[in-house]
């Protein structure tokens, strides 16, 4: 069994390598000419990488070509919702394009690749409180570029489902966290600092943006495992949440990692961190997913947040 796994070097990538290395599968990674290896260099003597540019329609044929991956997980995409606000068109074309040379590819080679895109929660955009937990059907009210590109790549996969038969399963990833998450989001962003100031690399300061904005956090290693899952068991063409169905308002993040530290803080609001728009709440409902998977999420928020602290403190170290 080969796997491809767009955007290997990120988060989230090199966790989904991780797994399903460790279940025997044969893995491609790809990723573009500047990619650091920091998160994937422990498990190069096992896995392939691939220098591929997905906005390169002719690289992307010619890497499919040589791989004909029977598993596809498309995870790679600018990921960070404030970016797409300070580059909205940038966010858009490789959010969306780089999926259209992928499916296109697949189409061209005649492949029966099972192709998982990795959509989001922030499609749902502005949830009103009596929708919550939010169910698939939910109307979609975005408020964020990086929100219509994940729309846009949701509805690019149902349609090359429609028109050319391609097993695309299509997921809606809540927040996701753990060790390895890029510091600019905010469990890691809060993590970071807290082992920053327990080193004395900085003053006693937590800066923060939106506290009383809600989420529902899962850890990124239940996630790739609920990936590998909805390509075994998930049917082409639907879409499916993955979530913890547990809320929780950015504020108690803080309160979380800080009972794993003995520092003293002050908080301090952080204006360059608010955003023009928030998504004021997220809580999905993952009934569908687990239905058809038998998937739960089974890492406790507190060991996530502890494992996410101790990841810092190394990289501090
Ligand atoms: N990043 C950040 N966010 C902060 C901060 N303080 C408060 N927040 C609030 O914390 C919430 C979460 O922010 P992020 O971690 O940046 O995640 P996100 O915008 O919810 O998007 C993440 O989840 C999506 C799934 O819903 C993913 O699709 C997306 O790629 C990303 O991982 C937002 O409401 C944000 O305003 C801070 O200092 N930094």
């Amino acid at each position: 069994m080969k796997a491809l796994i767009t955007g290997v070097a990120g988060f989230v990538g090199s966790h989904l390598a991780e797994h399903l290395l460790s279940q025997g599968i044969e893995v491609t990674g790809t990723l573009r000419g500047h990619s650091s290896l920091r998160h994937i260099r422990h498990l190069l003597p096992d896995m392939r990488l691939y220098e591929c540019e997905l906005m390169d329609q002719q690289a992307v044929d010619q890497m499919m070509t040589e791989i004909r991956p029977d598993l596809i997980f498309h995870l790679a995409a600018q990921s960070f919702v404030p970016v797409s606000w300070d580059s909205p068109a940038e966010t858009l074309t490789n959010n969306i394009v780089g999926q259209i040379h992928l499916l296109e590819a697949v189409r061209k080679l005649g492949l029966a690749s099972k192709v998982l895109i990795a959509c989001s929660s922030e499609e749902y955009g502005q949830v009103e409180e009596d929708e919550v937990p939010v169910k698939e059907t939910n109307p979609l009210r975005p408020v964020s570029p990086y929100a219509v590109s994940k729309i846009a790549q949701n509805y690019l996969g149902y349609q090359y489902y429609k028109t050319f038969g391609q097993h695309i399963v299509r997921t809606r990833t809540f927040n996701h966290t753990g060790p390895r998450r890029g510091e600019q989001f905010v469990s890691s962003n809060f993590a970071k600092q807290i082992a920053e100031i327990e080193k004395g690399l900085k003053p006693p300061v937590l800066y923060v943006g939106n506290l009383e904005a809600k989420r529902d956090f899962t850890d990124v290693r239940d996630v790739v495992r609920g990936y590998r899952m909805a390509l075994d068991y998930c049917e082409a063409g639907e879409l499916y949440n993955i979530a913890s169905g547990q809320c929780r308002e950015i504020r108690e993040v803080i309160q979380i990692l800080l009972r794993y530290s003995t520092v003293e803080i002050t908080i301090e609001e952080d204006k360059t961190r608010l955003r023009p728009s928030d998504v004021k709440v997220l809580v999905g409902d993952y009934t569908k997913f687990y239905q058809q998977t038998g998937w739960t999420p089974e890492i406790p928020f507190e060991q996530t947040m502890k494992d996410l602290l101790n990841y810092w403190r190394n990289e501090l170290a």
